[in-house]
């Protein structure tokens, strides 16, 4: 684990890159204690280095058994060139919402209509087959709301979580992520599992044409904007990252060029880390968090950056500092002493707050039964969120930087999309920042929200094969286009 930080390049103020006045006024301790949440220039290189190398025993075929980062090809091939066209639908599994969507494509525009149906925690953890059941359910449900039940339709499938493919449409989960763990499902090809839940059902008629996660289906909706986008980020309940390969190094991949001369490599990169190469900079609550967690020694880089974890990495570190008396006159709460009950959202609620001013701070304090903390308590508060919070920025921002080294291309524009990214207040500057510092001379790069990769990306993904389909087939590529019903529980133009 970290040691404290000797070296020059310590960075004593903090998060806020060594600027004066960024840790005025919090408590010396607090500021000692968080140091070895700060990554010095060192510890980005060292970082560096092994994510690099990583990725290297990943894409190769006789090292890839042993990888850690497993660089998953994905058998997506042609970006989006904004001619596909037509209705689609789309799943997206991945957190603890399931989300499906009608995704209609025309003339680069997309109207989608979507459903969120929230998935009971012992479904999360139940025998796989009641998960399946619940998903056919839901888009049956779906389906026949939108009155599209009668119709053949495309249907792209985000599945986040580690999948090995075999094909487009064949994906064998490695593991379960992100507190799912349903039995009988790891070693299975998802989509069979699905198209069986279907057929118990019979109700729908569905052709699915692809599965994804969802930092390919960020990455392609991003592409069908901007056609510079190659790499793929998620920062929400989990992480990962994706980015376009080319297929001479893709060893893994032996499908024929189909002209392009690239594949998109999931990455995995949320297990960066699993074999120690992270030991170096991951502190004691780190640990904490791995060992209670139902993944224990799996996703070590995930549970340094994602949404599920970085409120109770602050809240221990709150902890730590209650109980050596330097934090809310040394008198803790239920609350705080209780896992995860220090949300993300307060992390970045707390590091809204204008300089000098606390009322979200305040807020979270009194909901959390700290109703006794002073100013003092709400400023230390604040920097323990930055530390963390800078901390996760900076390990996406150095492994953003290998890939953008590693494809050497002049310009790269990275898709993100997640609920940390979106709604943090400092994330995206950050990031911006440190990878403007790691990437070498001459490549310029822009970070994209996505304003919804798993959505149409799935949606893309499937139409792209429906396209290439079509082309190969000489046939114009649309898939059917009948008008949506009006009745939509959301609906987005993009
Ligand atoms: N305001 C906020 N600021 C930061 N994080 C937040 C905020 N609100 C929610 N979160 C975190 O965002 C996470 C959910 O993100 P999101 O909905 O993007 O993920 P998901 O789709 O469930 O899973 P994933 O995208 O990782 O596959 C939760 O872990 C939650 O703690």
């Amino acid at each position: 684990m970290a040691s404290k930080c000797k070296s020059k390049s310590c960075n004593p103020g903090g998060p806020g890159g060594g600027k004066a006045g960024v840790a005025d006024g919090v408590s010396p301790v607090v500021v000692a204690g968080c140091q070895e949440l700060v990554l010095n220039d060192g510890h980005i290189k060292q970082y560096m280095d092994a994510f690099l190398e990583n990725v290297k025993r990943g894409l190769g075929k006789a090292t890839n058994p042993s990888a850690i980062v497993k660089c998953f090809p994905t058998f997506v091939q042609d970006l989006p060139n904004g001619t596909e066209t037509g209705k689609f639908l789309a799943l997206d599994l991945g957190g603890s919402n399931f989300r499906v969507l009608l995704v209609e494509l025309a003339g680069g525009e997309s109207h989608m209509d979507s459903k969120i149906y929230v998935i009971p925690p012992s479904i999360m953890t139940g025998p796989g087959e009641d998960l399946f059941d619940f998903i056919a359910e839901c888009l049956s449900d779906f389906a026949v709301t939108k009155g599209v039940n009668d119709q053949l339709l495309p249907l792209g499938f985000t599945f986040s979580f580690p999948l090995q493919q075999v094909g487009l449409t064949k994906g064998i989960l490695e593991r379960w992520t992100k507190g799912f763990n349903c039995a009988g499902v790891i070693g299975k090809d998802v989509v069979k599992l699905l198209e069986d839940a279907l057929a118990r059902r019979g109700d729908v008629k569905i052709d699915v044409c692809a599965v994804l996660n969802d930092t390919t289906g960020t990455l392609m909706s991003c592409a069908w904007k901007n056609r510079d986008c190659k790499i793929g980020l998620i920062l929400g309940t989990g992480t990962n990252g994706c980015y376009l390969e080319s297929q001479a190094n893709a060893e893994l991949f032996d499908e024929p060029d189909q002209g392009s001369g690239k594949v998109i490599i999931n990455l995995e990169s949320g297990a960066f880390g699993d074999d120690g190469a992270l030991d170096f900079c991951r502190v004691e609550y780190d640990e904490i968090i791995d060992k209670r967690s139902i993944n224990p020694g799996r996703q070590k880089h995930e549970k340094m950056i994602s949404g599920m974890y970085l409120g109770d990495i602050v809240r221990l570190a709150a902890l730590r500092f209650t109980k050596e008396g330097v934090m809310f006159g040394g008198k803790s709460s239920p609350l705080l002493e209780t896992e995860d009950k220090f949300e993300t959202r307060y992390v970045s609620e707390i590091e809204s707050d204008l300089p000098g001013v606390y009322t979200n701070a305040k807020r979270i304090c009194d909901e959390l039964g700290l109703s006794h903390a002073i100013e003092q308590d709400y400023q230390n508060l604040k920097y323990i969120c930055e530390c963390v919070s800078k901390r996760a920025a900076d390990l996406c921002s150095a492994m953003l930087a290998v890939l953008m080294n590693k494809m050497g291309e002049k310009k790269v524009v990275v898709g993100i999309d997640g609920t940390l990214y979106r709604n943090h207040p400092n994330i995206s500057n950050w990031m911006k920042q440190k990878i403007a510092q790691l990437v070498n001379p001459g490549i310029s790069f822009e970070l994209m929200l996505s304003e919804d990769g798993s959505g149409r990306g799935a949606a893309l993904v499937a139409a792209v094969a429906h396209r290439v389909k079509m082309e190969n087939q000489g046939v114009a590529a649309a898939a059917p286009t009948e008008e949506a019903p009006a009745e939509v529980d959301a609906a987005e133009e993009g």
